[in-house]
């Protein structure tokens, strides 16, 4: 199994300590906690912080929706987390005061969350890349909906043919085993694809035999690239 060549996998919406140790014997390449009080998904209904911080895993993602800088800034530290995916519409003078108060290493990952296939669209993405690449290390391209995520949905990826993305990027929204065979129409091939609410007994809860196979049928795909 070589998973060099090929996107890196994110498992989002974690809230179960015996699934998150076996998404890390896995090799999950990161680890998604969400901190969006709102969300079914909410890690602290389930998990501490100190319990988080003992979680020893170089990707340990907190997702937060329009929050303030002390709240990111604090539990960044009580949970240990090394990266921050913005999933709300945190501003660019937001991004510039939360980098100057976080730890020069931890990542930080702006999502650009994608509705309708239509100009408006465009010019938010257009904009966003532009006015965000110099604040944050990766995009994050989500699917816009009633919530801010989780949604299960798939936006349009041809959309994203359309521009030339300056950062590495996750591909995230509603992405499953039968989606997942369209990301070679994708010009530029995304950094790591994001896998949440198609893996799921229930909120929160994962299916770990079906995120397995997942992961295992990436690993081929790209065994068969080389050969
Ligand atoms: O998953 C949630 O409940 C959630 C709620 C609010 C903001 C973000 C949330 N999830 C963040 C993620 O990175 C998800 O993986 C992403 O939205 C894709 O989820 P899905 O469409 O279910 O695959």
């Amino acid at each position: 199994m070589n998973r060099n060549q090929q996107p890196k996998i994110k498992v989002c919406g974690l809230t179960q300590l015996n699934q998150i140790h076996e998404l890390i014997s896995m090799e999950t390449d990161f680890l998604g906690f969400i901190f969006y009080e709102k969300s079914p998904r909410y890690v602290l209904d389930r998990l501490s912080l100190e319990e988080i911080l003992k979680i020893g895993h170089p990707g340990k993602t907190g997702v937060f929706v329009n929050d303030g800088i002390e709240k990111i800034t604090d539990i960044t530290e009580k949970a240990g987390l090394k990266l921050i995916q913005l999933h709300g519409d945190e501003s660019e003078d937001f991004l510039i005061e939360l980098k100057q108060k976080l730890q020069p290493d931890v990542t930080l990952i702006k999502v650009i969350r994608i509705g309708n296939n239509d100009d408006e669209t465009r010019e938010k993405i257009k904009c966003t890349l532009n006015s965000y690449r110099s604040l944050v290390n990766y995009f994050l391209f989500d699917t816009d909906g009633k919530a801010f995520g989780g949604t299960g949905k798939q936006f349009d990826w041809t959309l994203l043919n359309e521009f030339k993305i300056p950062l590495p990027y996750f591909l995230s929204g509603g992405i499953s085993e039968e989606n997942i065979e369209n990301i070679c129409l994708l010009n530029q091939q995304p950094f790591a694809i994001d896998i949440n609410s198609k893996f799921e007994l229930k909120p929160g809860d994962k299916d770990l035999e079906k995120i397995k196979k997942f992961i295992s049928k990436e690993s081929q795909r790209d065994d068969l690239t080389k050969n």
